[in-house]
């Protein structure tokens, strides 16, 4: 299901310095995945620090009604009671993912190799993103599709009886389509292959393997991957802990560089190497940064990020660095209006095919608020400030990294910057705005504050 219809607008001012300590929910891709994995594990899985956000909400109801059983406690611990996998039920009703890309993406990994019938839909944003890059894969492995043309939402499919394992090579760097294929081969007899060329974020097999399931990564003489499960053994439940999510921790981050005076620490960090080019980046353009209190937690590094305010310049960020940051541009992009110097980023292209056309949102919502950029095929150029910026109202296109985007730009501006509905960050990052009341930024309801 989508978040509440009205629109519900946000505007952010700049004010006093922003300083504290937070902790930002937990990691998205982690909490989808240690959802699903529990639903097709034998027994009892525990998740503690799952991000409640409206995305991973839609993924425990897919998963519920592909026959889990998923309860949460009043002290947040979640529980999945798994139906096995090979026994997914199929679903009643059609299944609304909302928002969610990866949420849907997965989902139909794991039941296109079931023999069962199972219809996806989504909201307004969803159904515009393409699917064919799953259903390819999936046809390969016998699956059935009934879809629009270009392979969009609403759709149906069916799973083959006997589902057969591929080797497939990623046409486009991406974790989703990576982890649909593996998720899809878990149930096909014999050994499915998944290789990447350029490495993306690894959560689907290095859960996988915590969940016991037989899988091998190799890796190629050109710095690519090569990942191989071996289909319908048995998974066993696990104990899993999610840690805070990098792309949410990047909205303070950005916001601590750039706003005068401050200093942020952002504490438990996930900083899988394929999370951090953000980071990596932000340091490049002389950010004074810090990632204290490293350690390891159930087999992923997590750290404390501590920021403060800083006078950053304009870097160039490398084609190769885009699946290690991709959600993290819209924000880098503003970090980039307040750096001397130009910020050219490369190779991102993806951008274009996510909750919206994120090449043109950034760009638009640069321009309303007085700050020049180039938008091409797959790169983005922005020029740091010339002279004063904001006072703008930007279109946040059911994104919600749009809308926290600017908000960030609005607490660092010269005059206060809208964005026309705050109400879709409940998708991510259901605390973004007490997180930002607690540093001391000041964001509110459009009106409630007279500008
Ligand atoms: O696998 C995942 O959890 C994700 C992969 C990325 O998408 P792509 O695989 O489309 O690049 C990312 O943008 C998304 O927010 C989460
Ligand atoms: C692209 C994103 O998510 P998804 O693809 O899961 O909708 C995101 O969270 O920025």
């Amino acid at each position: 299901m989508s978040h509440s219809t009205a629109a519900r607008p946000l505007t952010a001012r700049s004010g006093a310095a922003l300083k504290g300590r937070v902790t930002v929910p937990g990691d998205k891709s982690i909490s989808h995945r240690a959802l699903m994995l529990g639903a097709l594990a034998i027994g009892r899985t525990t998740v503690s620090g799952l991000l409640e956000s409206e995305d991973v909400l839609n993924t425990a109801a897919a998963m519920r009604a592909f026959g889990a059983r998923i309860q949460r406690d009043a002290n947040g611990l979640w529980t999945v009671d798994g139906a096995g996998l090979g026994s997914l039920v199929e679903p009643e009703t059609v299944i609304d993912y909302g928002n969610a890309g990866t949420g849907v993406r997965l989902a139909m990994g794991i039941a296109g190799t079931h023999p069962i019938a199972a219809t996806f839909t989504g909201d307004a944003s969803l159904v515009k993103r393409p699917m064919g890059r799953v259903l390819e894969p999936l046809r390969m492995m016998g699956t059935r599709v009934i879809s629009r043309s270009g392979d969009r939402l609403p759709l149906s499919i069916h799973g083959p009886g006997t589902p057969a394992p591929i080797s497939y090579r990623v046409p486009v760097p991406s974790a989703q389509v990576k982890s649909a294929v593996l998720l899809a081969g878990l149930n096909a007899p014999g050994q499915t292959t998944v290789i990447e060329p350029i490495p993306t974020r690894d959560h689907t097999e290095r859960m996988l393997a915590g969940f016991g399931a037989t899988i091998q990564v190799d890796h190629d003489d050109n710095g690519g991957r090569v990942i191989t499960v071996t289909g319908q053994g048995e998974l066993q439940p696990q104990d899993v802990t999610v840690p805070a999510d990098p792309s949410s921790a990047a909205f303070p981050i950005v916001a601590g560089l750039i706003v005068p005076g401050s200093e942020v620490t952002v504490a438990d960090v996930l900083l899988n190497e394929h999370r951090t080019g953000l980071l990596t980046t932000l340091q490049e353009m002389g950010a004074d940064l810090e990632i204290t209190n490293i350690r390891e937690t159930g087999g992923e590094r997590l750290g404390d990020v501590r920021v403060r305010h800083s006078q950053l310049r304009g870097v160039e960020v490398p084609a190769d660095r885009a699946p290690s940051m991709i959600d993290e541009y819209p924000v880098l992009a503003v970090a980039a209006a307040f750096a001397h110097g130009t910020t050219t980023m490369l190779g991102v292209e993806e951008l274009k095919v996510k909750e919206s056309d994120r090449l043109a949102a950034v760009a638009a919502g640069l321009r309303a608020n007085g700050i020049e950029c180039e938008e091409g095929e797959s790169t983005l150029r922005v020029h740091g400030r010339k002279g004063p910026i904001g006072g703008g109202t930007v279109t946040t296109h059911l994104d919600h990294r749009i809308a926290m985007t600017f908000l960030v730009l609005g607490l660092a501006a010269d005059r206060p910057v809208t964005v026309d509905d705050g109400g879709v960050i409940a998708t991510s990052f259901p605390t973004f705005e007490a997180l930002f009341a607690e540093l001391g930024g000041d964001i509110s309801e459009t009106g409630e504050q007279a500008a």
